[in-house]
């Protein structure tokens, strides 16, 4: 579905990501993790456009044959059908929720730029809206605006406007964020339910979520691969425990550990300090 061979950034001398092979399979939910630092948001900014690599290369199928997106804006990138939800929130926060969602089909159907005079394509995109705003569990908060909601309900709004626009791909960024622990299960079913028709790369660090929603684990350390297993596995992995016990305690989160999942809202770390910023 997507892939990449030898992805590499540098800032300067320092190596964020480091040669990465990864492979996102049609109607997997992989999840990506590592200790503070490690490389995620960096290798999400490359999938995404957001940042020029500096080595290697990015391709996604479609129709069968592999595209490249090495080089693609995040414009293009979104429109090949990889979208991604932001750590930090990214809505309108004065427009009401129905808006926010319907904003972002319009930006993500053809022929955007006459949209806004097309009646009927208008009319769809609404209806689309109330149809992603019930998938994530805010068709009743439709007319209240974005700046009301809870943090878990702007996670699902978040949610909501990466599904516009009908994704293949989708990559959620710490979906949990700054949400309460009282929430953690709405939130894992919103990411189960969605994993059932896209492929998605989840980076969370909630260890709970992580081991209950997916397929496989991918661990970044140092901007490199250092495990790529099925969830128990990558639990009782010597390297991923050494790698997270050198980053322990940076940021009061916890590591995966032999015992089980760690727990709560140990990711409620603030990340909504950029909230209220404009896509
Ligand atoms: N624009 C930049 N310029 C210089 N260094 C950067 C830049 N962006 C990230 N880095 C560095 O690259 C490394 C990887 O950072 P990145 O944010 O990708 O890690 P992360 O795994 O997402 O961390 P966290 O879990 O704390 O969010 C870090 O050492 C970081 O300081």
């Amino acid at each position: 579905m997507l892939r990449t061979a030898g992805l590499t950034k540098r800032f300067g001398g320092l190596t964020a990501v480091d040669s990465v092979d990864f492979q996102l399979r049609d109607g997997e939910l992989c999840s990506l993790i590592g200790p503070n630092g490690a490389g995620k948001t960096t290798f999400f900014d490359l999938l995404t456009g957001a940042l020029e690599p500096t080595a290697g290369s990015i391709e996604l199928r479609r129709d069968g044959e592999w595209e490249p997106l090495t080089d693609a804006s995040p414009a293009e990138v979104a429109q090949a059908g990889v979208h991604r939800s932001y750590q930090i929130t990214n809505v309108f926060p004065e427009r009401t929720v129905l808006e926010n969602v319907r904003v972002a089909a319009q930006a993500a159907g053809p022929n955007d730029w006459k949209g806004w005079r097309n009646a009927a394509a208008f009319e769809e995109h609404v209806e689309e809206a109330y149809r992603i705003l019930d998938r994530v569990g805010l068709d009743a908060l439709a007319d209240r605006p974005a700046s009301a909601l809870s943090h878990g309900e702007k996670r699902q709004l978040e949610v909501g406007i990466a599904l516009a626009g009908d994704p293949d791909v989708l990559l959620l960024d710490e979906p949990n964020a700054g949400v309460s622990s009282e929430s953690v299960d709405d939130i894992i079913d919103l990411i189960v339910d969605v994993a059932r028709d896209h492929a998605v790369l989840l980076v969370e660090h909630n260890m709970d979520i992580v081991m209950n929603v997916s397929d496989r684990i991918v661990v970044l350390n140092q901007g490199a691969v250092i495990a790529d297993d099925e969830p128990e596995a990558v639990q009782d992995d010597p390297a991923v425990q050494r790698a997270y016990l050198g980053g322990y305690g940076e940021d009061g989160r916890e590591a995966p550990t032999t015992s089980g999942a760690t727990t709560g809202d140990s990711a409620d770390d603030g990340t909504d300090a950029g909230e209220g910023a404009e896509p």
